[in-house]
């Protein structure tokens, strides 16, 4: 016997945060919840204002009628990661929420490991090295940059480097360098320390300036953006490093696998990111990571843009949980 739940949520954001220019008071997203036997599975369908192609009830739409499939018997699993057809594909969202309740259900992911995750800095330099500081371990941290000059953040840059000695650094522009302000960067860095930066995701606004700056400055470049533009196909680049794959924007489960397996043949790192998801998300993404890239810590340190949690914890995070009471019900299957 089958039953399924589609489930509404709707978490605080922290003023100030700001999708594409968009500035997002609320993060809204949907639970689905599958039930089979006394088993039960959730994932998380979050389109991502800004990023995602598909709106919020266009994805509630989908994930409706493939629940109530779902529940009538029928296997889904190919219909979530089938076609290379982008206009026909099921929405990424959808795929990757559904795809990881049928998981859970199935008991394919691990057990979540503490604090797998590498702490993300957009803000104020001196105090994220305090934060550093003060855990057991930072080896590895993300920091933001493109938000004010090059040459500035160069020398931010080289303080944290030069006040710990053993980490190392991903840098994150989301495309807003000049190709002059990425070079002004590139000149500021200390030269003794520009070996512990693993790489800069998507330096310039063009894939074509990106690459220029990996060859110019001899620092390692990653893909984001561009990786889930229509004509990418995953090769070996040089100067280019590592793709950032972000599953609430590309998709199943599989679909993610297939491209982590693509990236490794092309001798590429592939890394795990949020895309803003509540807390049952990212335990989901962090559990997804073990498997699908042992090795690699994910990207996922954005919990702390919400004002709670959301019916699973964040190991170690003191914000509190939602109450439950406060998911709406928007359909049941059986
Ligand atoms: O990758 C991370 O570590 C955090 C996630 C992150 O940076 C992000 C999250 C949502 C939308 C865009 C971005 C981004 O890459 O800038
Ligand atoms: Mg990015």
């Amino acid at each position: 016997m089958r039953r399924g739940t589609l489930l509404a949520y709707s978490l605080p954001l922290h003023a100030g945060v700001v999708l594409r220019g968009q500035h997002q008071r609320q993060r809204n997203g949907l639970v689905v919840r599958l039930e089979e036997d006394h088993r039960t599975g959730e994932g998380e369908i979050a389109p991502l204002p800004g990023f995602s192609r598909e709106t919020l009830p266009q994805a509630a739409e989908a994930a409706l009628l493939l629940m109530r499939r779902w529940v009538a018997g029928a296997s889904i699993l190919a219909d979530l990661s089938g076609g290379e057809d982008i206009a026909q594909r099921i929405a990424p969202s959808v795929a990757f929420g559904l795809s990881c309740a049928l998981a859970e259900l199935e008991d394919c992911l691990p057990p979540q490991a503490p604090s797998i995750a590498v702490p993300l800095c957009s803000g104020d330099s001196d105090e994220f090295i305090r934060r550093l500081t003060a855990l057991p371990d930072s080896r590895l941290a993300k920091v933001k940059v493109g938000l004010t000059d090059g040459g500035a953040e160069s020398r931010q840059v080289n303080g944290m480097l030069a006040a710990l000695p053993g980490l190392h650094l991903r840098l994150d522009a989301n495309r807003s360098w000049t190709a002059a302000a990425a070079a002004a960067f590139a000149a500021g860095l200390d030269p003794s320390l520009r070996g512990r930066i693993d790489f800069i995701e998507e330096p310039c606004a063009t894939p074509a300036a990106s690459l220029a700056f990996a060859r110019d400055s001899g620092i390692p470049i990653a893909w984001d953006e561009t990786v889930r533009e229509g004509d990418f196909s995953l090769r070996p680049q040089p100067g280019v490093a590592a793709i950032i794959i972000k599953p609430t924007l590309t998709g199943s489960l599989r679909r993610c696998e297939r491209l982590i397996h693509q990236a490794r043949q092309a001798g590429l790192t592939a890394v795990i990111s949020s895309s803003i998801e509540s807390s049952l998300g990212l335990t989901q993404l962090a559990r997804l990571s073990q498997v699908l890239t042992p090795g690699v810590p994910p990207g996922l340190d954005t919990l702390s843009l919400l004002g709670a949690q959301l019916l699973r914890r964040w190991p170690g995070s003191l914000l509190p949980l939602q109450s439950p009471a406060l998911l709406h019900t928007i359909a049941r299957a059986s």
